[in-house]
């Protein structure tokens, strides 16, 4: 059968556009004329060295915190003016907060009634994200790996068709690197946006079908990865572009 979810209406095809977003903490320029798109069906890589302004960018895009000038739309609308917006967009962030003493299935039991989706989504979730098998543990017990595995499952409760992806490969082993990238790259296919912070630029370089690139809370690389690369010259690594491109910016 050809007819994929997405036409029967289980989630939309949601652009994630960000405009001349800028945002100051005191003296700090976190974020400074931030432009960028991220479209359906895609894996955009998110880089930048640290303290270069990804996460805050993200928690701008997720209503999380506001911009100073600028905004950070989905499909035109602010997070906070979507109709569903836990159905519509999920998140991993590295500020992920899971009561310790909970097993990971009542996680996902509270993050579902919190978010308002159907009860059969933790276990499709805990599926999806390979939680299953220590769906009944303890937070606090979980290794990092783990961990990251959980959030990815709270991000797909409720089956979103934008996910906004902080770091998931943080604390990853090779095999849960190469689960991450399959299980991503299918979610993309299925028509999915999907914008993706990474310091692990082997993996993106893998992964990603776009990049943007950013340094001092500003653009300096952004479109498809093999266009960015191609415009370096020489073949050259994601890494290396990386390199030259955000010289001196690290924080
Ligand atoms: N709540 C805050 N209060 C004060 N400064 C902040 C706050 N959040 C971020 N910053 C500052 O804004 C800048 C950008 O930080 P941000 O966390 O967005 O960068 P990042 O690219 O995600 O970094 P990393 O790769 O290390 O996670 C940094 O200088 C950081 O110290």
């Amino acid at each position: 059968m050809l007819l994929s979810l997405e036409l029967l209406g289980r989630w939309r095809r949601v652009r994630i556009d960000v405009d001349r977003v800028g945002k100051r903490y005191g003296g700090v320029r976190a974020v400074d004329e931030l432009s960028f798109a991220a479209r359906p069906g895609a894996i955009t890589g998110f880089l930048g060295p640290n303290g270069s302004g990804k996460s805050t960018t993200m928690r701008i895009i997720l209503g999380l915190a506001s911009p100073d000038t600028g905004s950070a739309t989905l499909d035109g609308r602010r997070y906070a003016e979507l109709d569903h917006p836990t159905r519509d967009v999920g998140a991993v962030l590295d500020t992920m907060r899971a009561h310790p003493a909970m097993t990971c299935r009542d996680h996902l039991r509270l993050h579902a009634r919190l978010g308002g989706h159907a009860p059969h989504r933790v276990d499709e979730a805990a599926e999806q994200s390979g939680v299953t098998a220590f769906a009944q543990r303890r937070v606090r017990t979980l290794s990092t790996g783990m961990r990251q595995r959980l959030a990815l499952a709270t991000a797909l409760l409720g089956d979103p068709g934008v996910l906004v992806l902080d770091e998931p490969a943080n604390g990853l082993d090779p095999h849960g690197l190469a689960w991450l990238r399959d299980l991503l790259t299918r979610l993309a296919a299925e028509g999915r946006t999907l914008l993706v912070s990474s310091h692990v630029l082997a993996e993106l370089e893998v992964l990603a079908d776009d990049v943007v690139i950013i340094a001092d809370g500003r653009l300096v690389a952004e479109g498809p990865l093999r266009e960015v690369l191609a415009a370096a010259g020489e073949p050259r690594s994601l890494e290396q572009v990386f390199l030259s491109l955000t010289e001196g910016a690290a924080r």
